[in-house]
């Protein structure tokens, strides 16, 4: 049976993210899995890469805060790994505490940065003071206070049964309708074929020249592809160098989303294939191949010599 790795321990977001894409196996590939939990994001991955695990499933990016850059910054670097799915879960988070704790007993609070940001302003209001600490994930969030380290936790609301907590607050969102983006990573091998709506992600390090990010920018705009993110990362230990992670519709396999990677291959100094794969989202359709494909068949046959 194939072996996942999710960023754990359980009952994190991640977590109902990966049984999800299991539920859904033709995003995946499989109909089973064993779901075994990760220390961080880095981990996960790193068990994909010495081959211990057969994939993970780790956050990416949400609608409140942006990426999840320890994510990004562990697939750019270290053995390549490719996204194969992802989904997009509606994340509402619930208030935890060792049973008996009160809102005015609360002096610390403690969970996955990306969760504290999304009820910041509800700490604010309901929790004023208490001091905030960063955790791995929100799971780890709920084992702190479990253990004595911390009064509250912002967990997923499977925690609360899974660590033995009480909620203080359930569904805490400062903004309704939040997402969060996971990936199904796994090592490099067969692409899912193309759906018709898909998602291509690729880290490109352009180069310290005028206009390189433009050039790469243009190679996407002359050929019809519509980037969905674009964002960029230090490349550690070379001050004020970066390199950009573009997210864009389409699939490798179509002749025009080919040809622009081509040409990034040509112009940048370094391009990571982060992977193809489908859509979660109600985002367009991948461009259309239809004129590349009909140039194409158009050059071949001048050069074999059957139009003039
Ligand atoms: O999966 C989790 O529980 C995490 O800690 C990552 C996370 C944090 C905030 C929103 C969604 C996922």
């Amino acid at each position: 049976m194939p072996r996942i790795a999710y960023l754990g321990p359980e009952g994190t977001f991640t977590e109902q993210a990966v049984c999800r894409l299991l539920a859904d196996s033709t995003a995946t590939g499989l109909n089973t899995a064993e779901l075994i939990p990760a220390e961080s994001v880095a981990a996960a991955l790193d068990a994909v890469r010495s081959g211990e695990r057969d994939a993970a499933c780790v956050p990416i990016e949400n609608s409140v805060e942006g990426s999840v850059t320890s994510t990004m910054d562990a697939l750019a670097d270290g053995a390549p790994l490719v996204a194969v799915a992802e989904t997009m879960l509606p994340v509402r988070f619930d208030i935890l505490v060792r049973e008996g704790t009160r809102a005015e007993d609360v002096r610390t609070i403690t969970s996955h940065p990306h969760a504290l940001a999304q009820v910041r302003r509800w700490l604010e209001v309901h929790l004023p003071g208490a001091a905030q600490s960063a955790t791995t994930s929100t799971s780890a969030a709920a084992v702190a206070v479990r253990d004595g380290q911390a009064d509250a936790a912002v967990c997923s609301p499977l925690a609360a049964e899974r660590y033995g907590l009480s909620v203080l607050a359930g569904q805490v969102a400062d903004i309704e309708d939040a997402v969060t983006r996971f990936l199904l990573v796994r090592r490099p091998g067969a692409v899912p074929p193309p759906t018709g709506a898909d998602r291509t992600t690729v880290v490109v390090v352009t180069g310290d020249a005028i206009g390189s990010l433009a050039r790469v920018l243009n190679e996407f705009a002359l050929r019809g592809v519509n980037l969905t993110r674009i964002e960029s990362r230090p490349i550690k230990g070379s001050f004020g160098e970066y390199r950009f992670f573009l997210d864009f519709a389409g699939h490798v396999a179509q002749a025009h989303v080919g040809e622009a990677l081509a040409a990034l291959r040509r112009h940048c100094q370094d391009v990571r294939f982060l992977g193809s794969f489908p859509r979660a989202d109600e985002g367009g359709p991948s461009g259309s191949d239809e004129a590349f494909t009909a140039a194409a068949e158009w050059l071949a046959e001048i050069r074999s010599g059957g139009r003039a």
